[in-house]
């Protein structure tokens, strides 16, 4: 059952074996398969509030409304940031059941097969490759029909997806008027191949976008995992506007015990564990959870006055995010959807289809396509920094395509939406403590762009995106580049331009990183428990030691699914 109120889990009276902190998208994975079992009682504490309801998490095309600067959102900014002129940026976090599966713009890419076979090399633990994995892709997956059930031949590989799992994962449901001509792309030109299927494991190329959505509203792992058939298991609970503070010592190795508030101003209750504590808080939630219960780098927090219990330099280090910039090329055409976002009447005719049968241009989410592209080698600058990227076979940098701005659009003018992404970054940051208080947001300094090869990689995108919509199959139709950037920017034209413009993409990862046992850096041991500690493991993106080239949430879900299994296997 999901209780809003802690009083109606006093009354259950019952001592769960395992407490999930934070109700996200690999938090809700693993409070589903704990739950199987009728014999292992669960409890999920979420800070946030329910998603029910909540028309910007359910109708696909809303998301970009959904954050930042809601109250769906932890409204948390970064720190300036010193590569992007001293600016700070957003940094969105779902604050609310499903986490960030619930306000994320649904893309799934799993990323490459190098990705993962890193992690398993970093990790020092064949578990976490590729071919190990896949199994667990396919647990999560559950590829459905789209919206408007065309026929998806040519545009997806089925035998690399999963038909039974639980989330659902589709094609768009809309035919959008760019596909045609961002396909002829790829047939014009060499640098921007065709790629029938990015979640392969070879992901170079550009091909269709996937989403998690079902039957035209967003599959979340709130509507997925803890769906009626799962939720209603007399052994699953789920606390709402449970903000848990620290997790305690049960004795002096031994956490099992978790604290947390429902009124931020009031009482502190205390729940303890039978078997184990599972933060799954996200890559900001865990880390301050950990350092304000004294776990991390005990002399830092010691100056900040919380009382050190057990040193861990590495929490909250090894910051990674991807950096993002957008731009849009005015085009000669209305049918983008720059036009319904400045037309009331058309966006409620849009609204009315989709509310009486969940078809139309509201069930995918803003992108059409996506490209992942390598930086070739004889542009290199690689000779003078090693290559940030999984392998050979692992994308540099991300395109990804709209029919239109994606957020707000100017007063006028009609756009084709281009976004750059540096996806295998050489930046690194952190987020440290501000203070005691387990109530002040930390400070998150994810570097974006501080290392020269990035920016060097986000220079070669820009320009790379200027091919594109240059190619053949775009003439007549892009009328003019985007505002600031040209085919003929110097390279200190376009630093500054990036600058003033990037931000993050909200795919932090890597603050509670794996590392192999034994290793005196690192988080937590292969099989996700805190290292020197028991009762207590990490399940959610933050142990993910580099970020894989790909939107994030589809790792998410899998390291929720393996991370399942390992705890149910010990
Ligand atoms: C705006 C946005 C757009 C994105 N778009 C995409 C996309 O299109 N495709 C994609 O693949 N990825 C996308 N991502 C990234 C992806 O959604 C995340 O990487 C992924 O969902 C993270 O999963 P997680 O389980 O690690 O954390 P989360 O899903 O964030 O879960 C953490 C949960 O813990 C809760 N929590 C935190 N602290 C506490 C506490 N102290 N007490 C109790 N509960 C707590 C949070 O409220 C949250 O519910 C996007 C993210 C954002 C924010």
């Amino acid at each position: 059952a999901i209780f809003d109120d802690v009083a109606d889990v006093e009354k259950l009276n019952m001592q769960f074996d395992f407490i999930v902190v934070g109700g996200g998208t690999a938090g809700n994975v693993v409070a589903n398969r704990l739950s199987e079992n009728p014999k292992s009682s669960v409890l999920v504490l979420e800070a946030g509030g329910s998603n029910a309801g909540v028309l910007d998490i359910i109708v696909p095309s809303f998301c970009t409304s959904a954050t930042p600067g809601t109250a769906l959102d932890w409204n948390y900014t970064t720190t300036p940031q010193a590569a992007l002129n001293g600016r700070t940026v957003p940094f969105p976090r779902g604050f609310v059941l499903g986490g960030s599966s619930s306000v994320n713009y649904m893309t799934y890419t799993r990323g490459s097969k190098e990705d993962f076979n890193r992690f398993a090399r970093v990790a020092d633990d064949e578990r976490w490759s590729w071919d190990n994995l896949v199994p667990y892709m396919r647990k999560n997956e559950k590829f459905t029909p789209p919206a408007d059930h065309h026929n998806t031949e040519g545009q997806f590989n089925p035998s690399v997806h999963g038909f039974n799992g639980i989330n659902s994962v589709m094609l768009s449901g809309f035919p959008s008027h760019i596909d045609s001509r961002v396909i002829n792309t790829t047939q014009e030109v060499s640098e921007f191949p065709f790629n029938v299927d990015m979640n392969s494991g070879f992901h170079l190329g550009i091909g269709w976008e996937q989403m998690t959505i079902l039957n035209g509203s967003r599959s979340s792992s709130a509507t997925s995992y803890l769906a009626p058939q799962f939720v209603n298991r007399p052994n699953l609970h789920v606390l709402l506007h449970a903000r848990v503070t620290r997790v305690l010592a049960t004795t002096s190795r031994d956490f099992r015990t978790v604290e947390f508030l429902q009124d931020l101003k009031g009482q502190h209750f205390s729940l303890t564990a039978k078997r184990e504590i599972i933060l799954s808080a996200g890559s900001v939630g865990t880390p301050v959870i950990l350092m304000h219960s004294g776990i991390g780098n005990t002399s830092a927090l010691a100056s900040l006055g919380i009382k050190p219990v057990h040193h861990l330099r590495s929490v909250g280090q090894n910051l990674t995010d991807h950096s993002i910039l957008f731009m849009d090329w005015l085009v000669n055409s209305t049918e983008t959807s720059d036009t319904a976002a400045r037309n009331a009447t058309l966006a409620a005719e849009e609204f009315a289809q989709w509310n009486s049968s969940r078809m139309g241009p509201l069930v995918d989410n803003p992108v059409t396509h996506i490209g992942w592209l390598q930086v070739p080698d004889k542009s290199s600058i690689f000779d003078r920094f090693s290559d940030p990227a999984a392998g050979p076979n692992t994308a540099h940098y991300e395109l990804i395509i709209s029919n239109g701005v994606i957020g707000p659009p100017p007063p006028t003018g009609n756009f084709l939406g281009i976004a750059a992404v540096v996806v295998s970054p050489a930046s690194r940051g952190s987020i440290t403590l501000s203070s005691a208080d387990p109530l002040e947001p930390p400070l998150i300094n994810p570097n974006l762009l501080s290392s020269e090869v990035d920016m060097f990689i986000m220079r070669y995108a820009i320009r790379s995106a200027l091919r594109f919509a240059a190619a053949r199959a775009w003439a007549g139709y892009v009328i003019g580049p985007p505002v600031g950037v040209n085919s003929t920017s110097t390279d200190d034209q376009l630093n500054e331009f990036i600058r003033q413009n990037s931000g993050a993409v909200f795919h932090p990862v890597g603050t509670a990183s794996i590392s192999p046992i034994g290793a005196d850096f690192g988080v937590v041991d292969p099989d996700l428990r805190v290292k020197g500690l028991n009762g207590i493991r990490v399940v959610d993106l933050s142990v993910m030691p580099f970020v894989p080239a790909a939107h994030t949430q589809a790792a998410a879900y899998i390291i929720g699914e393996r991370g399942a299994d390992m705890i149910i296997g010990s």
